[in-house]
């Protein structure tokens, strides 16, 4: 009976709540038993069991009541295994699209939306997260920090919070700023005198979203104003939401203030995608571009190629327009040809140039960079990357590695291996990146 009186209990659920709270967090609850009177259910983390418990359990014990009368508790675990993947319904895309209102004074990108959002366990935290600032702004998490490596959503997140915000309250002045906006205005303020102008500006705002930050460190003035900024939002209760590429601890060249003023609020980690949420981004975006994508050719490229969400849309697109030209059938076939030089077959055993190779399209270098003697810092951490990687992933010696870097010492190598090593530890973004790399080279 126990697994009935879940999806009969989810069934009533689904008709109180609206569409997107339901599928954020109900439709992932895992139901595990009932024991005695009690329901025993799970979820992925601790923030998703505590909103959860404030805002939906004692609705789920009403529901449940009414079901069988004897239920009288609710008991909610974590459990990091589980991964739901879950798509959005495509009724409920369209009516936000014509919710959404085009105001370019915003600067917001009216596409990036929840519903277009696909949540999976890689990005289910800052999608929460983000959901549960957009629906309360400045009441419960601010600031909330989003961080992540590249092409993984960040900007689609905070974006996504801006359209539900004014969705929700057309009154409230949303604003997105790119560090690199927000940096020009502030040097055209100060070069025309305008600074009086920029700070009304952006202290009469409601929501502040401040995309890239980790930009404006190093830069002493935009560090010094935004600041400012901060604190005159955070004081008059505003909410404030930043994206980085870096935990903010890790932001070289972050001034310090900044830094614990990120730390006050919630910080929300985006990793790397897993195949299942590979999949269902794929097929969400083939059918947002009219692209028939065939499901086994979504589960090859989720399989084979790059975390970097971006990176892969590009594939797609590149397919598509492939099969549009030729009027070809998307196949496996089309796929592995267009991607040849991307794609390593899984059953091939891995070679050092295979891991040059990925490394240096990851990093966006050449592959006789990374082979160069050049010491500076963008080569020199992809080449021990590099180096680190040859060493896990194949069984060559340091010398043979050594070798095919330009002929480098096998003490090079060993030195560039025990750095990784230990700079893993405690750098979570180097971690993050290393694990993307051996995503792509190693599908599973
Ligand atoms: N979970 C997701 N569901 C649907 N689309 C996604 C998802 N994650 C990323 N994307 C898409 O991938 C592309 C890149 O995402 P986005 O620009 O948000 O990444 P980013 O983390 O901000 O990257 P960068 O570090 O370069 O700023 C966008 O087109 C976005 O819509």
């Amino acid at each position: 009976m126990s697994e009935n009186f879940w999806q009969d209990l989810k069934k009533i659920l689904q008709k109180k709540l609206n569409k997107q709270h339901y599928s954020t967090w109900i439709e992932p609850i895992k139901f595990d038993e009932i024991e005695g009177n009690t329901i025993n259910i799970s979820v992925s983390n601790k923030f998703i069991k505590d909103w959860i418990e404030k805002n939906y359990k004692d609705l789920i014990l009403i529901e449940a009541k009414k079901i069988s009368r004897d239920i009288d508790g609710i008991n909610i675990k974590t459990d990091k295994t589980i991964k739901k993947t879950f798509k959005k319904d495509k009724e409920e895309v369209k009516k936000e699209e014509n919710n959404n209102f085009k105001n370019t004074n915003l600067n917001i990108n009216p596409e990036y939306t929840f519903s277009k959002f696909i949540s999976g366990s890689s990005n289910q935290f800052a999608a929460a997260a983000a959901m549960a600032v957009a629906n309360n702004p400045a009441t419960i998490y601010n600031p909330l920090f989003i961080y992540g490596g590249v092409g993984l959503g960040k900007t689609h997140l905070i974006n996504a919070i801006g359209n539900e915000i004014i969705k929700n309250n057309k009154k409230i002045k949303v604003s997105y700023y790119s560090s690199e906006k927000f940096t020009n205005e502030l040097i055209n303020s100060i070069r025309y005198g305008k600074m009086d102008e920029f700070r009304n500006k952006f202290r009469s705002i409601d929501v502040l979203l401040i995309d890239d930050v980790q930009f404006i460190a190093g830069k002493e003035r935009t560090q010094e104003e935004f600041f400012h900024t901060f604190n005159s939002l955070y004081e008059s209760h505003k909410q404030i939401v930043v994206t980085s590429d870096k935990f903010p601890k890790e932001i070289p060249g972050l001034e310090e203030r900044l830094r614990s003023r990120f730390e006050w609020g919630l910080i929300a980690d985006i990793q790397p995608p897993d195949i299942e949420t590979k999949q269902a981004i794929l097929e969400a975006k083939a059918e947002q571009n009219n692209i028939i994508l065939p499901q086994e050719v979504a589960l090859f490229l989720s399989n084979s190629v790059i975390s970097n969400i971006r990176e892969l849309e590009g594939y797609l697109v590149r397919i598509g327009a492939y099969s549009s030209l030729t009027s070809t059938p998307i196949s496996i076939e089309m796929a592995k040809n267009i991607l040849k030089d991307i794609i390593i077959e899984s059953n091939k055993e891995l070679t050092i140039e295979d891991i040059q190779k990925k490394v240096s399209n990851h990093f966006n270098i050449k592959i006789s960079e990374i082979k160069s003697s050049k010491r500076v810092k963008n080569l020199v951490i992809p080449r021990q990357i590099a180096m680190y990687l040859c060493r896990q992933l194949t069984s060559c010696s340091y010398p043979e590695i050594g070798d095919h870097f330009g002929g480098k010492d096998h003490s090079t190598v060993i030195h560039a291996i025990k750095k990784i090593e230990k700079n893993i530890e405690n750098d979570s973004y180097l971690r993050s990146t290393i694990k993307t790399i051996k995503n792509t080279l190693l599908p599973s």
